[in-house]
């Protein structure tokens, strides 16, 4: 394998785009095409130009992100600038966060100093509507104990199981085999964890997370998300998340770095095959373009288009991508005319509503002239299976009774606007079993790699696993490809970050 994969190298030095989009870098030690510029294809794209390799992106839409974008909406208040759902990461994503700082986007997506999550109770009386999930400065598992111990919306018992329960999540090897085929909702009832603690904390947590309730997720998945949100490290779970739209970060900044790292970069290419040279390299063909050649080839699209587009022998049964099923999340745009709910965010349990954002700043709302004291909310409604499809107005009729239950101040608001955005195919469904269905980065074939979320990242479908995947798949081609060579390392801070590790 990597006998050819280091001819192709040297022959990639030389020559390279067959057609048009050949790209800066010329002299650089081997050629690689990435198709899709999502995170993963972004990621894997920087890392390989990092590393010294000629880089080319092919990304089928007008722009990079993939999954996690903006648009602009003409909207009656102005122009909105709308992120196609509220995204949030957490401290321990690490490697997110190194994606940022390459992209020089890390003061546009701050974290929280200390996790502090408002939790309204839709039912709950006066006095004790308002929970708090936040840390306290102490180690683990302590730095949980004191909010746990307050937290409202359970009786004592329940918040005694939900502590005894936690420490035996942590007492778990995520990556255990075992457990990915087990549910998650089950292990729950199994530890003693009544409807009402699954609702109010273990599902508050983990359907944002995960993508499903607990019923239909992997115990591996949501050991992986709770163990190392929770119980890693104090501040593992404090929360980040943009106050610009997400394509300021993950288009506009992306671009510029990619172009800055000599990376080619080609939107509107839809990839439309994926095929190997006699001479051991590989050709990518494109819709109404011609095709380019490379010393290694990154499918960093998504698993059903990644199906269609291996070749023969890529994997052993790759069928198994089909059965890595999809689950929706969908985000309900809300335009109050005043300020209706005074912090950042907050999580709802005992109604629909799952987490609320105010979108005010980072859609641009607060400097339109006539926006006056309008507030743009987004509700971020994952694992959405019975909604995805309904019409605008019944989610109307659903949601706005539900924010007035909520928020008083919405009573007596005006809505200037009110839309919705869905994702059919948001993430992968977390469901149990899906574990062995999730590829690792090099395939069988020399020169070809796999990264996506969906992927085998050991994380849920997050922008977390989505650039450890395209980290992943971008340190086996370079192993491939320049360690043949026994250059130097690449300079401090320039080379892969461990966390694909
Ligand atoms: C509404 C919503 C909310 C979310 N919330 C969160 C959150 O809060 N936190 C979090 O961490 N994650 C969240 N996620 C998940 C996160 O956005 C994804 O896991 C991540 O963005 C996936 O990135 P990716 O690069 O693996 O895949 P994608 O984003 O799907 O990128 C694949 C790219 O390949 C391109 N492509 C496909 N076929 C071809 C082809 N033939 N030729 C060329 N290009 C092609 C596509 O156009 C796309 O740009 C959310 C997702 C959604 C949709």
């Amino acid at each position: 394998m990597k006998t050819e994969a280091k001819a192709g190298a040297k022959a990639g030095a030389k020559a390279d785009g067959v057609g048009a989009g050949a790209g800066a870098g010329g002299g650089r030690r081997g050629s690689v095409v990435v198709v899709g510029g999502g995170l993963a294809g972004t990621t894997a794209a920087l890392a390989l130009a990092d590393a010294g390799l000629r880089v080319t992106v092919l990304e089928g839409r007008p722009r990079l992100g993939g999954l996690a974008f903006s648009f602009r909406r003409p909207s009656p208040v102005g122009e909105l600038t709308v992120d196609n759902g509220q995204h949030v990461y957490l401290r321990c994503c690490t490697a997110y966060q190194w994606f940022l700082d390459r992209v020089g986007g890390s003061r546009l997506a701050p974290l929280q100093s200390r996790l502090d999550v408002p939790v309204l109770d839709a039912d709950g009386r006066p006095g004790r509507r308002l929970g708090r999930l936040r840390r306290a400065a102490l180690p683990v598992p302590l730095h949980l104990a004191a909010s746990l111990a307050t937290y409202p919306h359970l009786s004592l018992a329940e918040r005694a199981q939900v502590g005894r329960a936690a420490l035996a999540l942590g007492r778990l090897d995520p990556a255990d085999p075992a457990l990915d085929g087990v549910d998650f909702g089950d292990w729950l009832r199994r530890h003693g964890q009544s409807p009402r603690a699954v609702e109010a904390l273990w599902d508050l947590v983990g359907v944002a997370t995960l993508n499903a309730t607990a019923r239909d997720a992997s115990l591996g998945l949501a050991a992986m998300v709770f163990k190392t949100g929770l119980l890693s490290h104090p501040g593992a779970a404090d929360i980040g998340w943009a106050r610009t739209p997400l394509g300021e970060l993950h288009d506009t900044l992306a671009r510029a770095a990619l172009d800055q790292a000599g990376v080619d970069c080609e939107l509107r290419a839809k990839v439309t095959a994926v095929t190997r040279t006699a001479q051991g390299r590989w050709t990518v063909h494109k819709a109404g373009g011609a095709p380019l050649e490379a010393d290694a080839v990154v499918l960093a699209v998504p698993q059903r288009e990644a199906h269609a587009l291996l070749p023969e022998g890529a994997l052993a049964d790759p069928d198994r991508l089909l059965r890595i099923d999809t689950a929706p999340i969908l985000n309900v745009h809300v335009v109050y005319d005043r300020k209706v709910m005074r912090r950042p965010f907050f999580a709802a349990i005992g109604t629909p509503v799952q987490w609320v954002f105010d979108r005010t700043d980072a859609s641009g709302l607060a400097k339109l002239p006539g926006a006056g004291e309008s507030q743009y909310l987004a509700l971020s409604q994952s694992a959405a299976h019975q909604e995805i499809d309904l019409p605008a107005a019944e989610l109307r009729a659903r949601y706005l009774p539900e924010l007035e239950r909520l928020l008083p101040a919405a009573r007596g608001a005006a809505v200037r606007d009110f839309f919705v955005t869905r994702e059919r195919t948001a993430t992968f469904a977390p469901t149990p079993g899906v574990g062995r269905l999730r590829p690792e980065a090099p395939t069988n074939v020399p020169g070809l790699y796999l990264a996506g979320a969906w992927t085998a990242t050991g994380w849920p479908a997050t922008m977390e696993g989505a650039v450890r995947s395209g980290l992943s798949a971008a340190r086996a081609a370079v192993s491939d490809i320049v360690r043949p060579h026994l250059d130097p390392p690449p300079a401090a801070g320039r080379g892969i970050p461990k966390e694909a590790a």
